[in-house]
């Protein structure tokens, strides 16, 4: 790879003029002042990230230390505090405020509802994500679990009626629980008319009806005489239903309703971080390239499926007719923020003057704000933020002083590229132990950017372990999430968020449903995010979201907040109760030997994807053939918590070596129709191997407990050796 020489920085060719042909010749900046401005903020936030990492390390070497000296009592916490307070782990609260960020745009401060992650690099994956602000409903209940597949509800090669049916009449029960009608139910209605502005319903038995609530009915696609569509609006999400006589579903319906489209995720996240490999300056360079090409609203993606060639491009706006014949427009695409990597990782891209990799949090966010400002000058034919703002995501902050800086490189980056001061805004991952214990104060630190706080259960279940490793063994992963300071922690963040006047400003969010393929389950569970009093929660898949958007039209999350305002429902020792197994002698063999195999298959099956194919997210199976999301974050914990046992002496390194290799020979086995796929077994020597291995036995000196270190050098090392 060459390397071009910019002042003291040296810069990876691809990812130079992939700057300076494509991105620059959209912005008003020269190159001359982009490259000078950047070698500025590089050496200016350099030696500060450092320092914060320093910080890290001998704050995790006191804790340590402190596990190994104390004895942790869950029920009198005072001596811990008291020290996690002098090592200033725990920050003084200050003084109540509300945030008072502005431009932001509707999606965030007045529609409660899904939000989509999706790694950025997979541009076929990213624009689906884009469009998945609305998805059908009919297709999501077909094609998953939350209708039985059972008997003769069975999905088949060709259409299934009955199944289609019970389709049918799963949608027009939600409609008539959200867009009642004063009479009847949908599953009676013969016909849709707009007569004298009003929306007249007929039905079977001859009677007609309009809408219960009649503002809930906001126009039509189509012509009075011809209607296509109708739009419909609850609890601020809306609803459509599509009217085609002549289709293969609309022609088989009463109403020949064809669809039941939903406004799904109203926001989706394009992840740079845990779902992605990017090792290096050509990762990176497609990373940023679709990033680009999602802010320039021309982003296209060819593939081949079920053998034809598609072409993937943004969808446009919706346009329809209001009663009263103005014409409306509702924004076609979700409207994107993006996960910029977090504090701790460089990457070759660039180097500094010291020939150092520069933090790629920095480069991160000088890039893909540069990317955006053909958004923010509305130079795009497909828009994003009609707010002129650019949405960050910042993972795995550790405490305010760790957002602060944050906010430092956002400023500066502003004023690099000549942007307001506070146009970058700022979506606070929740997801690090000091983070949720400072949290008031993280917000304070960014609060005139805030625009979302987030649970992210996943890496915070990590950094729970891995922070108080030597603490005692940890509870099995299936326990965790029964335990007193998980229910605390998701309670905490919604109590401090309204506390810091979010509501109707900033999203609340909560994590990830991790189980793509099980819909019914999530169907059941993870309405209690809104119920919870977030306005927003991750799905991994456009299909989920259509499916949790009907969650929100279920319950009204603003009257949920409004009930919780005021209201503090977990405390600090709650916080702070570590979720330790009191008796680890009451783990039976068998129990011990299934966790083991449990978190060596979920690693090996992520991981030997991640090494040999660059691939960050994974469906990989567990030991019960249960299909989970994996991504860096379910291996922080898989890892982690294998290295807390074998620490505790709850089995032994050769008992966990005996388990890799066993799953090993699972995982291969679960590849085998993939041509490119190199076994793992029988040599245990390759890459893939050795990375989880290290991940596990390495495990306790990883910084933060994180996974990426220990990738990136594999994946590296392979790239390098082919
Ligand atoms: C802890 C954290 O940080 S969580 C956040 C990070 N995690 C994520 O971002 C997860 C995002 N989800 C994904 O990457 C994927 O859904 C996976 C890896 C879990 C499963 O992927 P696959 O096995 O390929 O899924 P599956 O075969 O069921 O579906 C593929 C189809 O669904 C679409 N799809 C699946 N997930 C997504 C998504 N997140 N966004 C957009 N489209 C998606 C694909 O585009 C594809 O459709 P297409 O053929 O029309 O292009
Ligand atoms: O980023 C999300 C998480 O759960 O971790
Ligand atoms: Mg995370």
């Amino acid at each position: 790879m060459q390397r071009i020489k910019s002042g003291n920085l040296k810069v990876e060719k691809i990812v130079f003029d992939l700057i300076n042909n494509e991105i620059l010749p959209k912005t008003e900046i020269s190159e001359n002042e982009f490259w000078k401005s950047f070698e500025n903020i590089i050496e200016t936030l350099t030696p500060i990230n450092k320092e914060l990492l320093k910080t890290r390390d001998d704050l995790q070497k006191k804790i340590d230390n402190w596990y190994k000296t104390n004895k942790y009592d869950s029920t009198n916490l005072d001596k811990y505090k008291n020290f996690l307070k002098e090592i200033g782990y725990l920050v003084e609260q200050k003084e109540d405020f509300k945030i008072d960020t502005k431009n932001i745009d509707d999606e965030i401060t007045l529609q409660a509802g899904p939000q989509l992650v999706v790694p950025v690099k997979n541009a076929r994956f990213a624009l689906n994500a884009a469009n998945a602000r609305w998805g059908s409903l009919y297709d999501a209940l077909y094609g998953t679990d939350v209708i039985s597949k059972e008997g003769d509800l069975a999905i088949t090669k060709e259409y299934n009626k009955k199944r289609g049916e019970a389709v049918v009449t799963y949608a027009k029960e939600f409609l008539d629980e959200s867009i009642t009608l004063q009479k009847g139910s949908y599953k009676d209605v013969i016909e849709f008319k707009i007569v004298n502005n009003e929306l007249i319903i007929t039905l079977e038995n001859g009677e007609t009806t309009t809408l219960k609530d009649k503002e809930k009915f906001l126009g039509f696609i189509g012509e009075i005489e011809n209607l296509e569509a109708l739009i419909f609006k609850n609890n601020n999400l809306h609803i459509q239903i599509q009217i085609d006589k002549n289709s293969f579903i609309g022609c088989l319906d009463k109403a020949f309703i064809k669809d039941v489209i939903l406004e799904a995720a109203v926001t989706t996240i394009m992840d740079c971080e845990d779902s992605v490999a990017a090792v290096d300056a050509i990762d990176k360079a497609e990373v940023y390239k679709n990033w680009f090409g999602l802010m320039k609203g021309d982003l296209e993606d060819s593939f081949s499926k079920n053998g034809k060639t598609i072409t993937r491009t943004l969808n446009e706006d919706i346009t329809y007719k209001t009663i009263d014949g103005n014409s409306k427009t509702l924004h076609g695409r979700s409207l994107l923020f993006v996960r910029n990597v977090g504090h701790l990782m460089t990457n070759p891209a660039i180097l500094d003057e010291n020939d150092e990799e520069v933090f790629e949090g920095i480069m991160d966010c000088m890039i893909t704000v540069l990317c955006s400002i053909v958004d923010i000058k509305g130079a795009n034919s497909k828009s994003n933020s009609r707010q002129k703002s650019v949405y960050i995501v910042k993972p795995k902050m550790h405490g305010p002083k760790e957002v602060e800086f944050t906010v430092k490189t956002f400023e500066m980056v502003e004023d690099a590229l000549k942007l307001p001061r506070n146009t970058i805004k700022i979506g606070i991952m929740d997801e690090e132990r000091r983070t949720t214990l400072n949290l008031k104060e993280c917000i304070r630190a960014a609060k005139s950017r805030v625009v979302f706080i987030n649970t992210g259960f996943l890496d915070r279940t990590g950094d729970e372990i891995h922070t108080s490793m030597f603490a005692g063994a940890f509870v099995q992963k299936s326990k965790m999430k029964e335990q007193v300071w998980i229910k605390a922690y998701e309670n905490s963040n919604v109590d401090i968020g309204l506390e810091c006047g979010l509501q109707g400003f900033a999203q609340i969010g909560k994590g990830m449903w991790a189980m793509p393929d099980e819909m019914a389950k999530m169907m059941v569970e993870k309405i209690n995010h809104p119920k919870s009093g977030a306005n927003t929660a991750w799905v991994p898949s456009p299909t989920a979201a259509v499916l949790h958007s009907i969650h929100y039209h279920k319950v009204d999350v603003f009257e949920v907040q409004n009930a919780l305002i005021g209201k503090k429902r977990a405390t600090l020792d709650e916080l702070l109760t570590l979720p330790l197994m009191k008796d680890i002698s009451i783990l039976s063999k068998e129990e011990i030997k299934k966790e083991l195999d449990n978190n060596a298959q979920t690693i090996l099956g992520y991981v030997v994807r991640w090494i040999d194919s660059g691939i960050g997210c994974s469906k990989v199976l567990d030991i019960n053939n249960v299909a989970l999301m994996e991504d860096r974050a379910t291996l922080r914990i898989s890892s982690q918590h294998l290295a807390n046992w074998i620490e505790h002496k709850v089995c032994t390194k050769d008992d966990v070596m005996e388990s890799l290799k066993s799953m090993a020979k699972v995982v291969d086995v679960q590849n085998a129709s993939d041509l490119l796929y190199i076994n793992m077994a029988p040599s245990f020597d390759g890459y893939a191997f050795s990375a989880a291995s290290d991940l596990i036995f390495k495990g306790i000196s990883q910084p933060s407990g994180y996974t990426e270190p220990l990738l990136h050098k594999y994946r590296r090392e392979l790239k390098e050796n082919g």
